[in-house]
């Protein structure tokens, strides 16, 4: 369920009344999201039909927001495909319906395509684009401390303790140490501003070309090389936890050639591929134990699965 806040047609022209945008001509609630609310929206406009995306933010508070509406403008203004909110009349893009801020948004096409379908072909162009969105994020001007990286495993780690089998305590204590060790040298691991969420069905192809990276909501400052290991982890593992080595290659070549690696994240690649599998299997066992949650449930031996792969059969980057 992602249709959180229920829209009618009036709450909509209201809104639609501060854009140069034009007039209503249907909505629909999108299902699939966890959250968000996004409905599509369809607008005529001088005889010409134009399609929209409007997401009310059910999470974030409108403090929170100014980033990510800066960095998506400051992304597509460098011709990255990412969801930007449309400005109104004063120059406004992050608006307020039903008590929730709100944006509008270009709608893009394309295609989720399921993990089973990933091919080596979908995974050098998401490579590709990561590497183009790390370059041209460089010089982003704001930052941002990831609501959930570093001190929220450190301490969602401790808390969640009593509800997992000592094996498991160990293996998450190890990961959160290991990285704890490597953020004590990290030599010279690029920091910059990064995706935080990308996983497959947050992106849209057609054929396999990317034609949107979606829900940059976890956007942060972080080390770039986590952002790719997420990628990696997601994008390239077979089901039973296992990287396929010919998506891996073809994921971590195109990322290289759009901006290479330097030797202190050759070196960390091994810590930081368990990292992102941590920080995944960590969020998702999480609403999984406990009862109360009402979050739709993503599977966390999914991702403790990877984990356990990639401590024993530890990858490397190519030259
Ligand atoms: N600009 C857009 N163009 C086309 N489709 C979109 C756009 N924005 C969102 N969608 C569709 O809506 C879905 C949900 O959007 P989004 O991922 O931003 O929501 P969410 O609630 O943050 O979801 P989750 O947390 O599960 O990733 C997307 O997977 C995509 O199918
Ligand atoms: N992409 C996340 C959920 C949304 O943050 C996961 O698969 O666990």
């Amino acid at each position: 369920m992602a249709v959180y806040t229920q829209l009618d047609q009036d709450d909509l022209n209201q809104l639609l009344n501060d854009f140069d945008l034009g007039s209503l001509v249907n909505f629909k609630g999108i299902e699939g999201g966890i959250e968000n609310t996004n409905y599509f929206l369809s607008l005529k406009k001088e005889g010409v039909q134009c399609e929209y995306v409007l997401t009310l933010f059910e999470e974030l508070d409108h403090e929170e927001l100014p980033y990510f509406i800066e960095l998506c403008q400051w992304l597509s203004d460098r011709h990255i495909d990412v969801p930007f909110a449309i400005q109104d009349r004063n120059g406004i893009g992050l608006k307020k319906l039903k008590n929730r801020p709100a944006a509008i948004q270009p709608r893009f096409y394309g295609e989720h395509v399921g993990q089973a379908e990933l091919t080596a072909d979908h995974c050098a162009a998401i490579g590709q684009v990561l590497g183009e969105f790390h370059v041209a994020a460089a010089d982003f001007y704001l930052q941002r401390q990831a609501h959930r990286g570093v001190f929220w495993w450190r301490r969602e780690s401790e808390l969640i303790v009593p509800k997992l089998s000592a094996e498991d305590q160990k293996l998450l204590k190890d990961e959160v140490h290991r990285f704890d060790q490597l953020r004590e040298n990290p030599s010279d691991i690029k920091v910059g501003t990064i995706h935080g969420d990308l996983f497959h069905d947050n992106v849209l192809f057609q054929g396999t070309r990317v034609s949107a990276v979606l829900d940059l909501y976890n956007a942060a400052t972080g080390f770039l090389l986590f952002d790719l290991a997420i990628v990696a982890n997601d994008w390239c593992s077979n089901p039973d936890g296992s990287i396929d080595h010919a998506r891996e290659h073809a994921l971590l070549d195109a990322y290289n050639k759009a901006r290479p690696f330097t030797q202190g994240e050759r070196d960390a690649w091994a810590v930081l591929s368990c990292t992102a599998a941590m920080r995944f299997w960590l969020s998702r066992l999480i609403p999984w134990l406990d009862k109360n949650s009402a979050q739709k449930l993503k599977d966390p031996d999914e991702l403790k699965r990877i984990l356990l792969f990639r401590r024993q059969n530890p990858s490397q980057l190519p030259d």
